[in-house]
């Protein structure tokens, strides 16, 4: 339940950060720290600065018009140097250039290209069931997320490149990924054969036509990498954890896998909507409840209104994701992993949803990358589902609040077949 008065507690890779909400769901907030433990940027950040939080149907359609609020400025520096490079790319940019980047992802990102990237994701599956087998032979349970940075209570507050800190170990990571890319580059363009249906062939393929520079093609393909990486193996753990907690689910998205195991070698997208419409419920369900980015933020870019109440200019906002696929006022039982509210046609509205961002792709920042992320962890949901079975480890009867808890899911996991 979201209070009107009092305090929302906002799940943040695997702590709290709480919102000191007002009257109103627009209302003026401070974020205030919840937990003592460890630094965290986005803490920091928000910290210095009042906010107002703009959450539900009504705070996110104003939070979405390009119009009220842009995104230049508003960005945390860590977020632009290490997702971004410290480059102009498509989420901090604004108005026409903003427009004209993202009309070069959406023309890059073709169904044909995402078919073709779906069936070189099934091969890659492939080669990863046998060593899950292993795994899960041994342990019993898959194995947790890597000690969370965020946790380190070392770590520098402020996004400084000092050696021997996480951030410094960060940005030579992401150096060594860029000399990676620039080698990947190279081959790409040596023999486009070989690599038909990479990230980066479908950017290369629109780069003349937008007239980029290879510089912010490996920008765009390095945000893409940490979007895969970041944001779409969670929501495949919090699909687990999800069925773990409801049999039901688990048993129809396991017979909806099993009906379909001929499909899976060669998938398409179209396949998926037709086939394996509850794996894609699913998939949507991990994704509104155990959202992997909770939030967006902004910069007020004229005076508007929300609810009544005039957002003055230059304001720090905070829009609500997780909080709107919380919101009583557009979910039944938000709290409770139900796939199967979607059969029931709930949630469709452009700001109901919002895990990838809200409205016009075309106009507003919502994610471009979205029907090609949610395919290919539909595909890789139905594919484990094939080989393994899940349940809750004994003696288990919470579920963590991050899709990446720091011991590992509280789930054991189980070869169907030798
Ligand atoms: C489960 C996986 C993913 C989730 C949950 C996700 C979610 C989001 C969200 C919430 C936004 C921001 C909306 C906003 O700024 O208000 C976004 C933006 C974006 N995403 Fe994704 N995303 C995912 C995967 C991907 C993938 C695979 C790609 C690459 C193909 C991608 C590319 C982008 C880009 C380029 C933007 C910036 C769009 C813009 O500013 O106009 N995302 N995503």
């Amino acid at each position: 339940m979201l209070p009107p008065v009092g305090s929302y507690s906002l799940p943040i890779v695997g702590e709290t950060l709480r919102l000191a909400a007002g009257p109103r769901a627009w209302s003026e907030v401070k974020i205030q720290e919840d937990t003592a433990a460890g630094s965290h940027a986005l803490r920091t950040n928000i910290l210095a600065r009042s906010a107002v939080f703009l959450y539900g149907r009504e705070g996110l359609s104003a939070f979405y018009d390009p119009l009220n609020v842009k995104r230049a400025g508003a960005l945390i520096g860590k977020f632009r140097k290490l997702v971004l490079n410290d480059q102009e790319a498509v989420p901090t940019m604004d108005g026409p250039a903003h427009r004209t980047r993202k009309a070069f992802l959406l023309a890059a990102h073709t169904s044909e290209w995402i078919d073709g990237y779906l069936k070189e994701s099934a091969e890659f599956q492939e080669k990863l069931v046998d060593p899950i087998k292993e795994a899960a032979a041994g342990a019993g349970a898959l194995p947790g997320h890597p000690e969370d940075v965020h946790q380190d209570s070392g770590e520098a507050p402020l996004p400084i490149d000092f050696p021997g800190i996480t951030y410094h170990a960060a940005i030579v990571a992401r150096d060594a990924l860029f000399a990676t890319y620039a080698d990947q580059l190279a081959k790409h363009r040596a023999n486009p054969d070989a690599f038909k249906y990479s990230a980066l062939s479908a950017l290369l393929a629109k780069q003349q036509e937008y007239e980029l520079s290879d510089l912010m093609i490996l920008t765009e393909l390095h945000h893409f990498v940490s979007t895969s990486s970041g944001l779409m193996a969670p929501v495949i753990t919090a699909a687990i954890m999800g069925l773990a907690t409801n049999p039901e689910a688990l048993e129809r998205a396991r017979a909806e896998a099993d009906a379909h195991a001929d499909l899976f070698p060669s998938i398409r997208m179209d396949d998926i909507g037709s086939q394996l419409a509850f794996l894609a419920w699913t998939i949507k369900e991990a994704s509104r409840e155990y959202a992997t980015l909770p939030i967006q933020l902004g910069l007020a870019a004229r005076d508007f209104d929300v609810d009544g109440y005039t957002v003055p200019e230059g304001t720090f906002l905070v829009a609500g994701l997780h909080a709107t696929n919380m919101d009583p006022a557009i979910w039944t039982a938000p709290e409770k992993f139900d796939p199967s509210r979607y059969e029931r046609g709930e949630g469709l509205g452009d700001f109901d949803h919002v895990s990838f961002g809200g409205g016009d792709m075309a106009q507003t920042h919502r994610c471009p990358g979205g029907s090609a992320a949610a395919s290919i962890i539909t595909v890789t949901l139905g594919r484990l589902l094939l080989e393994f079975d899940f349940a809750l480890e004994a003696g288990q009867d919470q579920m963590p609040k991050s899709p990446t808890p720091t011991n590992g899911l509280p789930v054991k996991v189980t070869a169907r077949r030798a």
